[in-house]
């Protein structure tokens, strides 16, 4: 497997089996003489525990991955395994017994109308013939986990969209699931709402346990709720990692999403020094840092300070003026390779930009949704 699909660090030891395994998937549609390929060649695994996000552009592969992995649609090639069991090679049963560990949650509940929220929940423990007691109990106190307690005897029609999709999630986990597939869990609802979903989400996973698997277009889904992501393109998974890892790759698209810059008019006078610090490195004022080292002016075009993954990055856009003799006689501005090497040295990650690549950083920050 390829570092960028692996999410736990190269070179890490493996503690133990991931709970999802995705190897080598492919899936093709023929399509009269020509043939959609989909997914080509998905490596994934995410650990017990994790919540990990796919994020990608619409056309990617992601509700197809999503098919693949609950099998309702069969693999052209590769393998899902699921805590060690390979989702193909079972029989029937087995492949049911396996779906029942993958609880789904969709972009819209898909609540029955007819049914109150209380017997909604319960309606997968009918399904696998438990006695209605204990199926009552279940969704009751399912119901108040996800923060619905009193809403028992409500229809979805009076219920909000918020609250219906708890109802939803409250279903999901009847069957005690290990893997929570969460497919575009947000996309209709408002932001306040979205992130009261996303913090229900990620308190689930750490009180149960829960492996999450979350398939969105948006970053702020991203940066709210997960440990690791994947960046899905054309089928195949081009980025990815930890969270705060995959942040700090100045060179990566998921680092401009991540970490976009605020919108700026992006100068052509002087050098253009795109600058990101980590950690500690994120606390020093390094507009300061280089014209005390230097004694010359640098003009701060954009920067931004954020907290993502529990780690404070700060990323800065600089204007370092172009060296060459100084009109005034004063001593020439250094060269930017001195610069960045100097950066570096502080531990900063530092990239000389054109106005092209910053376009297009900011371009990547738009379509996947985490521009400011
Ligand atoms: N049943 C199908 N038959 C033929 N082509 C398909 C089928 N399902 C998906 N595709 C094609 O596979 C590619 C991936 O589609 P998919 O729906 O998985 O993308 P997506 O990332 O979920 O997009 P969106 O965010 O718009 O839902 C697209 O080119 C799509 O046209």
């Amino acid at each position: 497997m390829s570092d960028v699909a692996r999410n736990t660090p190269p070179g890490a030891a493996a503690t133990a089996a991931p709970m999802i395994s995705i190897q080598g998937l492919r899936k093709l549609y023929p399509q009269g003489s020509r043939t959609i390929t989909a997914l080509d060649g998905v490596d994934l695994e995410v650990p017990a525990g994790d919540v990990h996000g796919i994020i990608g552009h619409s056309g990617a592969g992601k509700s197809t991955l999503v098919r693949c992995l609950t099998l309702l649609d069969r693999p052209t090639e590769g393998s899902v395994s699921i805590n060690g069991a390979d989702l193909a090679s079972g029989s029937d049963r087995d492949l049911l017994n396996a779906r029942r560990r993958i609880g789904m949650v969709f972009q819209h509940a898909n609540l029955l109308s007819s049914r109150t929220a209380l017997d909604n929940v319960a309606y997968p423990l009918e399904v696998t013939g438990k006695d209605k007691t204990a199926r009552r109990a279940r969704a009751q106190e399912l119901l108040s986990l996800v923060g619905l307690e009193g809403f028992e005897n409500s229809y979805p029609a009076q219920l909000s969209g918020g609250q219906r999709q708890r109802v939803g999630i409250a279903r999901a986990l009847a069957t005690e699931p290990d893997i929570l597939l969460c497919d575009e869990p947000t996309s209709a609802l408002d932001p306040a709402t979205t992130d009261g979903i996303l913090e229900l989400i990620r308190d689930l996973s750490s009180r149960l346990g829960l492996t999450v698997l979350v398939i969105t277009h948006e970053m702020h889904v991203v940066k709210r709720l997960c440990d690791s992501v994947s960046l899905l393109e054309a089928g195949r998974i081009v980025e990815g990692g930890p969270l705060a890892d995959v942040a700090s790759r100045l060179d990566h698209r998921l680092s401009a999403a991540l970490l976009p810059l605020p919108e700026s008019a992006l100068d052509t006078e002087g050098t253009l020094v795109e600058v990101l610090g980590r950690g500690e490195s994120a606390g020093i004022p390094v507009a300061s840092l280089i014209e005390n080292r230097f004694d010359q002016p640098v003009r701060v075009v954009a920067g931004s300070i954020e907290d993502l993954a529990g780690e404070r990055f700060s990323h800065y856009l600089l204007s370092l003026p172009d060296p060459g003799p100084s009109p005034t006689g004063a001593e020439a501005p250094a060269d930017a390779a001195v610069v960045v090497d100097f950066l570096k040295e502080w531990g900063f990650q530092v990239q000389v930009r054109t106005r092209t690549q910053l376009e297009a950083a900011q371009d990547t920050a738009q379509t996947l949704g985490g521009a400011q």
